[in-house]
């Protein structure tokens, strides 16, 4: 029978080695005599020793290392402090290795390594001595102060709890260059003594631990040996019944070779002795720590990215209009959905409000213009290579003012708007005698140059990049419809980026609509994070209606005074009641403009303008400006009335705190309208407790609402009553609704509510509920 622990000589014909392959487990002895098992088990325990020895080594070069850079540090300071001379090339400055330590710090912190670190590798407290004139005594928690210093010493948290800290005792050299820093580590507590001043290294008699210092000698590092006394050896110490230990396996890299060691029962430590030099370096520690803080939390709050446009692959001429604008860095958004879109892929970006997501869309869309204008085309007017949607016309107008301060050097390429409330003719000549390759418009006013027979969509047959700002109102039901028909009459090989602060989920899902499948998903916020700015303080009244009048009134005359520059955007539910919070802070002598969709282009434009100038002004809106408009330094945002969701009221926020400055929200609901309150629970929103309303206030408030004409009242009642019906969540049936109109009624000082058409009364569902008056 064939064997099959049978040696079998395999011949190898180069070497004239024979090589012996052992078929089914071996020989039956090995050398010595051994058994297989009794030879696996020799080997696995000479394993052990070597890897016990690495450790040790391993952790001596640890202390060593920490101890240097505490000297070095010391001495340095002791050095400088005696010639009053930097001492960069001394042997302390050159030996701190902090790169070394952390790398070895970083060694014991791997998850599980924390076990390796007995108590005896802990700082060892030595009895406090006698201070010597200009000499460092130093009683040092060095444990402690890498710890407190972890920022210089990434993830050094090996303090581990149930090991009792012990310290180093740790000795400078007396500020001499020619000799290195003495250290000694003592175990037990017992006083040591340093009377050998000249020797290299100190030793003390019992239970010290004796080093040389690491030094830089011809170019190379030494390290520091370490020479543990016997009494340092732990088996030493369990063998001679000393002391009570508790074996504990390690749980680290090194696996079952590692042994924790705990002591069972109280050890005695002395005081705590720090000397002045060691609550230095711990303030210096301190204050370094808090100047990282700092930094961090600098570079949190800024918008600004590290990176500049020069280093970006955008043209030179737009890179010197950027600069003359002032634009060096780019925001976070900018940088990181920059190379993203000049690489042409179609993304979908969130980012805070008024972190620059206009110039992070714009700066692609020149880009691609740029490079459509150098290829020679015989087309009178040039093609229309970027069009860019959004909601508003104030909006709209706000990115081609910023589209032209980029466009500043660049001849031969335009952009031009196309929005509602100005003449369609006028439209049609500014684009023949202006030829552009930019459009940004508003969807409405857009399709209708598209359905107009002029030949505009053949100019969109070109369009090389589709932007949609504001991009999850747009996708909204609202605006929807007319997106699909925009898409559709434009190229399919196109580019598509979608821009918002906000982007619920169902919009991600429609998105689909207008970008590829293949897009990027940018979210510079960061999934969970509030999309609020921390700067922001936000607050929140609940309060009957009667008192939201003489509330916001108080609101402002209080922040009026306490700040100078005040700059105020009141948000109200609809053009009507907007109209009406208007004229009656009119009437109380108020500083303030109106802007709502029922004002005429021009006047809407020319309140823009000044709003955005200006300083001291209150402006009452409706949601022409929730979203996008760039206002300089507002300073409060109130919000009456709930806002239709989550997005609108953070994008009706976001109007304040822009580019990382500070502001305050305020939002004002009547009780029944506390259900919004749960969709933004997850924002740092807080209650306030309702102030105490001033009498006088009450009485003004009561007699420029009675100064009122009727008709603005009553305009503002059927607004009211229209929108919210249209709210699906405030989940109120009809006739509270109807009920609640009427209190609103009552609050602005109308004695019945106003009839309605009947046709609108149909329209609404409301014909026939109680409380509701149609007109004959
Ligand atoms: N790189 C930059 N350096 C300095 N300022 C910048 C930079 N980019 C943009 N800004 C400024 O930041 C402000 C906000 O920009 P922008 O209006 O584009 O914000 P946004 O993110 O579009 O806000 P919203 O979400 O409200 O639409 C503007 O005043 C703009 O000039």
């Amino acid at each position: 029978m064939h064997s099959f622990l049978q040696k079998k000589p395999i011949t190898n014909l180069l070497s004239n080695f024979t090589i012996f392959r052992y078929m089914g487990g071996g020989p039956r002895t090995f050398p010595g005599g051994l058994n297989k098992w009794q030879w696996k088990r020799l080997h696995e325990k000479k394993a052990k020793e070597k890897e016990r020895k690495l450790l040790d080594q391993e952790k001596q070069l640890y202390h060593a290392r920490i101890r240097t850079q505490i000297r070095a540090k010391v001495a340095g300071e002791q050095f400088q402090e005696e010639n009053g001379t930097s001492n960069s090339n001394s042997d302390y400055t050159a030996m701190s290795a902090q790169d070394q330590v952390k790398a070895l710090a970083n060694r014991f912190m791997k998850e599980g390594a924390e076990d390796l670190w007995n108590e005896d590798d802990g700082p060892v407290k030595s009895a406090p001595m006698a201070r010597q004139p200009r000499r460092f005594d130093s009683n040092i928690d060095l444990r402690k102060i890498v710890h407190d210093g972890r920022n210089d010493i990434e993830g050094l948290s090996f303090w581990n709890g149930g090991v009792r800290p012990r310290y180093y005792s740790v000795q400078a050299n007396n500020g001499r260059r020619d000799k290195p820093p003495r250290i000694k580590f003592k175990r037990n507590g017992n006083a040591a003594s340093d009377d050998d001043e000249d020797s290299d290294y100190w030793s003390s008699e019992e239970g010290l631990v004796e080093s040389s210092v690491s030094r830089k000698d011809s170019g190379k590092v030494k390290f520091p040996k370490f020479r543990f006394t016997e009494e340092d050896s732990e088996e030493e110490m369990d063998s001679r019944g000393g002391k009570s230990v508790n074996d504990v396996m390690s749980r680290a890299s090194l696996g079952k070779y590692d042994r924790k060691k705990t002591r069972i029962g109280p050890k005695v430590f002395e005081e705590e002795c720090l000397s002045e030099e060691v609550q230095l370096i711990r303030e210096e520690l301190n204050r370094r720590r808090s100047r990282v803080e700092e930094v961090e939390q600098h570079q949190e709050e800024s918008i600004l990215s590290q990176k500049r446009f020069d280093e970006s692959n955008i043209s030179p001429l737009t890179i010197k209009a950027l600069t003359s604008a002032g634009y060096l860095q780019m925001t976070k958004v900018q940088e990181a959905t920059l190379s993203v879109c000049l690489d042409g892929m179609d993304a979908l970006v969130k980012a805070k409000t008024g972190t620059g997501k206009s110039a992070a869309f714009l700066l692609p869309a020149i880009e691609a213009a740029v490079k459509a204008s150098s290829a020679k085309t015989n087309q009178r007017t040039p093609p229309i290579v970027v069009l860019i949607l959004c909601p508003t016309r104030e909006l709209a107008s706000q990115i081609a003012a910023e589209a032209n301060v980029m466009l500043k050097y660049h001849d031969g390429i335009g952009v031009q708007t196309l929005i509602g409330g100005t003449r369609f003719k006028v439209d049609l000549k500014r684009l023949e005698s202006d030829p552009c390759q930019i459009i940004v418009a508003t969807p409405g006013r857009l399709l209708d140059h598209i359905e107009n027979k002029s030949g505009f969509s053949v100019r969109l047959m070109h369009l090389k990049m589709l932007i949609l700002d504001e991009a999850d109102h747009l996708l909204d039901l609202g605006f929807r419809k007319d997106i699909e028909k925009v898409v559709d009459c434009v190229p399919r090989q196109r580019q598509s980026v979608l821009f918002s602060a906000t982007i619920p989920k169902e919009v991600r899902r429609v998105s689909q609509l207008v970008l590829k499948r293949e897009h990027a998903f940018i979210d510079t916020v960061g999934l969970g994070r509030v999309e609020t700015h921390d700067k922001v303080k936000q607050i929140y009244y609940v309060a009957p209606h009667e008192l939201h009048f003489q509330i916001v009134y108080q609101l402002l005359k209080e922040h009026v005074s306490q700040v100078v520059d005040y700059k105020v955007i009141i948000f109200c539910t609809t053009s009507m009641v907007t109209s009406l919070m208007f004229l009656l802070l009119q009437e109380m002598k108020m500083n303030v403009r109106e802007m709502h969709s029922r004002k005429p282009q021009l006047y809407r434009t020319r309140i823009s303008d000044e709003f955005r100038e200006s300083k001291r002004l209150i402006l009452v809106t409706s949601d022409v400006s929730a979203r996008g408009m760039n206002y300089p330094d507002v300073t409060l945002v109130i919000q009456v009335g709930t806002p239709t969701d989550r997005e609108q009221y953070i994008h009706r926020l976001g109007r304040t705190g822009r580019e990382g400055k500070e502001g305050k929200g305020v939002l004002l609901l009547a009780p029944w309208e506390d259900y919004i309150l749960d969709e933004i629970k997850d924002l740092p929103i807080e209650k306030c407790s309702l102030m105490q309303l001033d009498s006088d206030i009450k009485l003004k408030v009561k007699d420029a609402l009675v100064n009122m004409d009727c008709s603005i009242k009553e305009a503002a009642y059927h607004a009211w009553l229209g929108y919210y019906n249209s709210i699906k969540e405030i989940g109120r049936d009809k006739t509270t609704l109807v009920e609640l109109a009427s209190r609103f009624c009552d609050s602005i000082g109308l004695h019945k509510p106003p009839a309605l058409f009947r046709k609108t009364a149909v329209k609404m569902g409301l014909r026939d509920i109680p409380g509701i008056r149609i007109r004959k």
